[in-house]
This record gives structure tokens, C-alpha cells and sequence, in this order.
């Protein structure tokens, strides 16, 4: 019996006869989507903080309600993580009532057939490069293939209706919450009601699943652009 047989733990990591091409990668991927974590709270607070605290002095989420979220229902977040750097996110929870009321900010109502959007948001260095819509984009498309999920709701200040309108959602009406002196619109976008074909891949941990919509959602070039390229720099998967 050889040595390496008898006692297994001498056994060395790495093979001599692997090829370096198929030697584990110990560099973080350049682009990657996934469901956030309570680990991923203190990320997500940090982009909060300038996006909405030091505009208006307040914020979608504070960070106990951040963790709150991610701990009942992490698969209805997705992040945006540039070499383990999270560069956009999604926080979301399930709703069970028409329109949104004061409860639904900090309530996850486990038998809702709704998708409540608490926030999106990008990090400031990398705005207007077409990365909240595309992150939009896969959060819909994601959300598609959980069969409890019927329509997504957000509420929004007014300036930024034609922003979501771009990915797809539609004017519900004036929403009945108000922050401070704020005001917003509530926007809806249905997630069941078109015909889908799926499409079996598990790239990025994510379910994938092609859309053939009755009306299909509008996307910039630059963001056509900017997808084609992330797809394009996605890692492969790791080496077993
Ligand atoms: C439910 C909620 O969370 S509402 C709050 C939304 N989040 C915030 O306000 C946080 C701070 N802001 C951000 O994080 C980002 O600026 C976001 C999420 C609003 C936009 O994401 P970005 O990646 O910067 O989008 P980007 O600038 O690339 O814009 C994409 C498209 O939306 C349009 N758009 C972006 N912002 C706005 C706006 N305020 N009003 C109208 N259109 C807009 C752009 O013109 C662009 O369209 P085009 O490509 O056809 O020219």
C-alpha cells in the first residue's frame, strides 16, 4: 500500500498532474448576481446612506429593517456583487393586500402573492450605466419562476415613474404613504398573465427562464450593451 493511500491526510491538495488551467481559482468573480444575506446588511446600508440619508435624511430600509428582511426572506433580494464588491441591490418581500399601507414597510407576509420592492439601488460610482435596470430586469425575470409570485409593487417618488415605466411597470395611482413631506406613486408590474417558456439553466445560482411577453419591456441600448457584456465576463463555474 502506498503512503499517500494509508493515510489520506497527506494526501497533497492539488494534484501534480493538473494542468494550471483547471487548478481552483482563488480570485473573486468579476460579476456576479445573487441572493443577499444578514452578512450583506451592513453593504447594503452603506449604499442606502448616500443614496437616500444624506439626500433627504431618511431611507427606504434602516438597518435593522435591512436584516430583518434578510433574514425572513433572502430569495426576494438580489445583489450585484463587481469582485465581491456589491455594486447594486434589490430588497423585497411578500405582500397580501391590493395597495400598499403603512404596514407593508416593515411587514413580510409570508402568504402574499405580491412582491413588495422596498429598494432598488446603486451604488453612487456606478450610476447611469444602465446597471439598475438590468439588475430590474433579472429580478423580474427571476421572480417569474416562483410560482406563489403574481405581480410585483413599488412605490416611488414621481420623478423616477418614467425610470420604472422603462422596466415594465404601471401606474396603480397616488400610494396612501407618506414619508415626512414625500410623496409617492405606486407602480405595479404583472408578473403572471404572459406566456413564458423555460428554459432549463441554473447560471448564477438563478433560475433562468426566456419571456415571451405580451408587451415587451423597454431596455436601453446601453443596457442591452452593458448585459451582453457582463454575460460575457461571467466567471465559469469553479473548479470541483
Ligand atoms: C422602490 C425604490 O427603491 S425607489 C428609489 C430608487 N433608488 C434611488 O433613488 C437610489 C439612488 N439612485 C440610484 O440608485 C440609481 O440612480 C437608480 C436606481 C435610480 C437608477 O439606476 P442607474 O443604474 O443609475 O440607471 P441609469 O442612470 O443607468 O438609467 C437607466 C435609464 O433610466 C433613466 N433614468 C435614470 N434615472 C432617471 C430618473 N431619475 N428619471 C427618469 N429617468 C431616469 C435613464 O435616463 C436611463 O434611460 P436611457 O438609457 O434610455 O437613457
Amino acid at each position: 500500500m502506498s503512503l499517500v493511500g494509508a493515510l489520506p491526510f497527506l494526501k497533497p491538495r492539488f494534484s501534480p498532474s493538473v494542468s494550471p488551467g483547471r487548478q481552483r481559482r482563488h480570485t473573486l468573480p468579476a460579476s456576479e448576481f445573487r441572493p443577499l444575506n444578514t452578512q450583506d446588511a451592513i453593504s447594503v446600508f452603506e449604499i442606502e446612506k448616500e443614496a437616500f440619508i444624506s439626500v433627504s435624511g431618511d431611507c427606504p430600509l434602516h438597518l435593522d429593517e435591512v436584516r430583518h428582511f434578510l433574514t425572513l426572506c433572502p430569495e426576494l433580494s438580489m445583489g450585484w456583487f463587481e469582485e465581491g464588491r456589491l455594486v447594486a441591490f434589490i430588497i423585497g418581500s411578500q405582500w397580501d393586500q391590493d395597495r400598499l399601507t403603512l404596514d407593508a414597510l416593515t411587514l413580510h407576509k409570508p402568504k402574499g402573492s405580491t412582491v413588495h420592492i422596498h429598494v432598488l439601488a446603486v451604488h453612487r460610482t456606478f450610476r447611469q450605466q444602465g446597471k439598475g435596470p438590468i439588475l430590474m430586469w433579472r429580478y423580474l425575470q427571476y421572480l417569474r419562476c416562483l410560482p406563489y409570485v403574481r405581480r410585483a409593487v413599488l412605490m416611488c417618488e414621481d420623478f423616477l415613474v418614467p425610470f420604472y415605466q422603462k422596466s415594465g411597470f404601471k401606474v396603480q395611482g397616488r400610494c396612501s404613504i407618506t414619508v415626512a413631506s414625500l410623496t409617492f406613486t405606486e407602480m405595479q408590474y404583472p408578473v403572471r398573465g404572459h406566456a413564458l417558456m423555460r428554459r432549463n439553466s441554473e447560471a448564477i445560482g438563478f433560475p433562468q427562464t426566456v419571456l415571451l411577453l405580451e408587451e415587451p419591456i423597454q431596455r436601453s441600448e446601453s443596457a442591452l450593451l452593458l448585459e451582453e457584456q457582463t454575460q460575457r465576463t461571467e466567471p465559469e463555474p469553479a473548479d470541483v
